[in-house]
């Protein structure tokens, strides 16, 4: 059964250890298991990520193997049917257009002083992007990444994809033909996140990792941080839900149960005002269930990690959404407007009756790969900003410098770093 609570019982602890912590954890387990791959991966390279890759993914990879050739990409590329491969440019020139329009803008200004003071925006010159292949693919997930890496302008866009039982979806990579992606390495899991960060034979290191997966990935890239940069923890998908007496509880139940097909940890909770909406989605998950004979990873997830939590007005569920910061929170109201200034917490907002989450996962144009695990508190979706970097600029004329050298050498001399005071001094002697 998922969980079922009314405001009155909503316990925030509790939930948190239950329902949004101890399971989302990344355990003790697979934090050594992520460290030794990656220990060996440095250690023996290509020979490595092929023997590792070999024993999780079910493949018979050699170091000469690892990546795909340029005919393979275009041989599998063409096997997608005309209408998908159609669907993908739909989606990817939607990501596009949306994403241009993140392109920051370089600013320089002077002041009264004299002093010009700016930031200049460049891009990261080598990204790695994580497409997660384990239980599902997803050419989505390309695009997503792909995309604004592009946009921001990077030099070196490196891919990597599992391919369990040595199988990879072809549009995977008509996706990545698409996106204008030509360096794709057959790998998942810690051991290609490693290989990305430390460089091997055969896969130049890049400077930074994007992308989601599962716990092996999320923790590898929380372990090579500081060698590499990364966007953020992107790791099992979910969805928060509030819902008032206007919701379609066939709608809600639908969008609960996408969610919940992400499988281990994927997590669908619905927030609502209405206790006889509650009892309708949940009759209505179980029979949108039964009728789906494939469904067992969403029946699994739903009856693991799915709650439903009655509260008493739409700001308690706005307040609750806030605690939970859902990576996605989808506002079934008639008036999705009123709610949006009050949810400060959340990867993305889905507003109204119309906008499932799952149009945003495809060809809204926004961003699917979203901080989770409640990184909404301090973490934004993928972007543009991702991929680049801002220097600041600061220069002085005589006159500036003179004028701001004396407080400078006063802080230089609390410091005790009189070298920094005598490198301004030094320039008004003369
Ligand atoms: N937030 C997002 O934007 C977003 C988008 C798409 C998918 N996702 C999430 O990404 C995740 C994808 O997970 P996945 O498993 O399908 O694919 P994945 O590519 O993330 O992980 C598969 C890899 O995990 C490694 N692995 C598996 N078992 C292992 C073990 N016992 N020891 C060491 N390594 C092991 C293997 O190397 C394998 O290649 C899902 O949770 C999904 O919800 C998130
Ligand atoms: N909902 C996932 C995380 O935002 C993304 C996704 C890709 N394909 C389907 N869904
Ligand atoms: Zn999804």
């Amino acid at each position: 059964m998922p969980l079922r609570l009314d405001s009155a019982q909503v316990d925030f602890e509790q939930l948190f250890a239950g329902l949004l912590g101890a399971k989302r954890e990344s355990s003790k387990d697979v934090n050594d298991a992520v460290a030794a791959i990656i220990a060996d991966v440095r250690a023996r390279g290509d020979v490595a990520v092929a023997e590792l890759t070999n024993r999780f993914d079910r493949t018979s990879l050699t170091p000469d193997t690892l990546a795909f050739g340029a005919e393979e990409i275009a041989r599998a590329a063409a096997e997608v049917p005309d209408h998908v491969r159609a669907a993908l440019q739909t989606a990817h020139d939607r990501i596009r257009v949306h994403h241009e329009k993140q392109k920051p803008e370089d600013h320089v200004y002077t002041d009264a002083l004299g002093v010009t003071l700016g930031a200049r925006w460049t891009a990261v010159d080598a990204v790695g992007i994580y497409v997660p292949g384990g239980l599902a693919s997803y050419p989505s997930s390309v695009l997503m990444n792909a995309v604004p890496a592009r946009v921001a302008g990077v030099g070196r866009i490196a891919m990597v994809v599992p391919t369990p039982d040595g199988a990879i979806n072809p549009t995977v990579l008509a996706a990545a033909q698409i996106a204008g992606i030509t360096e794709i390495y057959r790998i998942g899991g810690a051991q290609a996140v490693a290989a990305l960060a430390y460089g091997t034979a055969s896969i130049p290191r890049v400077d930074k990792i994007t992308g989601p997966g599962n716990a092996f990935v999320a923790t590898a890239k929380r372990q090579v941080f500081g060698q590499v940069g990364i966007d953020m923890i992107a790791g099992p998908s979910e969805v928060l839900v509030i819902a008032d007496s206007s919701a379609n509880p066939s709608w809600v139940a639908a969008d609960l149960i996408a969610q919940a097909e992400h499988g281990a940890g994927a997590q669908s909770i619905l927030v609502t005002t209405d206790a006889r909406l509650a009892d309708a989605v949940e009759r209505e998950v179980d029979r949108q269930l039964s009728l789906l004979p494939k469904q067992q990873l969403a029946r699994d997830g739903w009856e693991e990690l799915g709650a439903i939590i009655i509260v008493a007005s739409l700001d308690e569920a706005a307040g609750l959404a806030n605690r939970i910061a859902s990576e996605h929170v989808e506002i079934a109201t008639d008036a999705p407007e009123e709610l949006v200034p009050k949810i400060r917490h959340a990867g993305a907002i889905f507003l109204g009756h119309h906008t499932p989450e799952a149009i945003g996962d495809y060809v809204g144009g926004s961003n699917h790969v979203l901080p989770t695990a409640r990184s909404a508190r301090f973490a934004s979706g993928l972007g543009v900003l991702d991929f680049m970097k801002r220097t600041s600029l600061l220069g002085c004329t005589p006159s500036a410098l003179s004028a701001l050298a004396e407080p400078a050498v006063t802080i230089a001399g609390v410091e005790d770093l009189d070298g920094h005071g005598r490198s301004i001094s030094i320039r008004l002697n003369r």
